[in-house]
């Protein structure tokens, strides 16, 4: 057994939190070895509800669980943390786009930032749920005086997860099949799901799939627009699933479960100027990871001009909410 990772999870009593705990308590986001303890943050008026989370998560007697402990003060959820789950936020309605939360739950972000900073681990790696993921993540990045850029990430998996089961779906094979899938961009509407460098049983996924005007209308349409759908059906947002894919954001990340040789996977990470995203912008890119906390850009991807032109469109949305929180920066 190794020493306990700590993790804090913020809105946990929400619910991403709820279906996120026993993802992490059982052990699958750090692996069967490694026992974990949670750092619950909540607002005030939540606590009563999170007390009664913490309670089933006892009684769940997970054997990796090695503490729980919750505050309504980030400095004090923060302390000492090796991996924060920044998922506490507002989630959209019908109606809203992801981008309308950022007046509301940007300022979360600064502050939480600012508390990262001086109470996390020396190996603090931060990733971002709440929404708009991406600025977000930048605020927070930008408010953690003396921790660097990079240990701060968005989550842009559950995207990846939604393409590769559409296209496991259209080509009627297991979703394991479908690797390589990038989520390049933004965490919104202008999502660019990389087919053309995605593979389908280790052929290219356009050679399997060859209804290329499926492939830019449908397809994408769906992709990018399954978090309305979900939110239409369910009244709510998506949450096991979003929770899912954080533990696999997570779990690759850091959590001991490198990339598979060939593969990568998708994390919004602030750019190094890679394929003309501006440096700093925090956008999905294709990773590959160690698992031990370290990720690499992949380099040398063709992108069609058709993705070229929607990842345009992306980083012109990003840029245009990094203006509108400049304040927070
Ligand atoms: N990046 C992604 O792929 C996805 C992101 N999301 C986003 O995740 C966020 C959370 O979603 P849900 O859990 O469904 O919402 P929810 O409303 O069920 O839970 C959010 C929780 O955060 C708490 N909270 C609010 N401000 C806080 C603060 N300053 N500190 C600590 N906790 C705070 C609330 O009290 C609440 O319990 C939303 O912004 C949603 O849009 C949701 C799905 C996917
Ligand atoms: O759509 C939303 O508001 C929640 C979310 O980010 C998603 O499900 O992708």
């Amino acid at each position: 057994m190794s020493s306990p990772v700590r993790v804090a999870v913020t809105g946990a009593a929400g619910q991403i939190g709820y279906a996120l705990l026993f993802r992490i308590a059982s052990g699958q986001m750090f692996g069967p070895d490694t026992p974990v303890e949670l750092r619950l943050l909540e607002v005030p008026p939540a606590l009563g509800a999170l007390e009664g989370v913490a309670m089933e998560l006892d009684d769940a007697a997970f054997p990796l669980l090695a503490g729980i402990e919750l505050s309504d003060q980030a400095e004090t959820a923060f302390a000492g943390v090796n991996v924060a789950c920044l998922v506490g936020a507002k989630p959209r309605g019908p109606g809203m786009e992801r981008a309308d939360l950022l007046k509301d739950n940007g300022k979360i972000f600064t502050g939480q930032g600012a508390a990262l900073a001086s109470a996390g681990a020396s190996d603090l790696k931060v990733a971002v749920v709440g929404n708009p993921a991406n600025t977000n993540a930048l605020i927070a990045a930008a408010n953690a005086e003396g921790l660097p850029a990079e240990r701060f990430t968005a989550m842009v998996r559950l995207d990846e997860n939604r393409a590769k089961s559409q296209l496991a779906k259209k080509a009627g094979v297991p979703v394991a099949e479908v690797t390589n899938l990038a989520v390049w961009g933004n965490h919104s509407p202008t999502m660019v799901p990389d087919f053309d460098n995605a593979r389908i049983g280790g052929r290219p996924a356009t050679e399997v799939i060859t209804d290329r005007e499926w492939l830019e209308g449908e397809f994408l349409t769906t992709v990018q627009q399954r978090g309305k759908a979900i939110i239409d059906a369910r009244g709510a947002s998506s949450a096991a699933s979003a929770a899912s894919a954080l533990v696999d954001h997570v779990a690759n990340w850091c959590g001991g479960k490198p990339t598979a040789d060939g593969d990568w996977v998708s994390m919004a990470i602030p750019s190094d100027g890679s394929y003309g995203v501006p440096e700093g912008l925090i956008s999905g890119f294709p990773v590959t990871t160690d698992g031990n906390g370290t990720y690499e850009i992949v380099q040398g991807l063709e992108l069609s001009d058709f993705a070229q032109q929607k990842l345009q469109a992306s980083v012109d949305e990003l840029q245009q909410e990094r203006d509108a929180v400049a304040d927070m920066l």
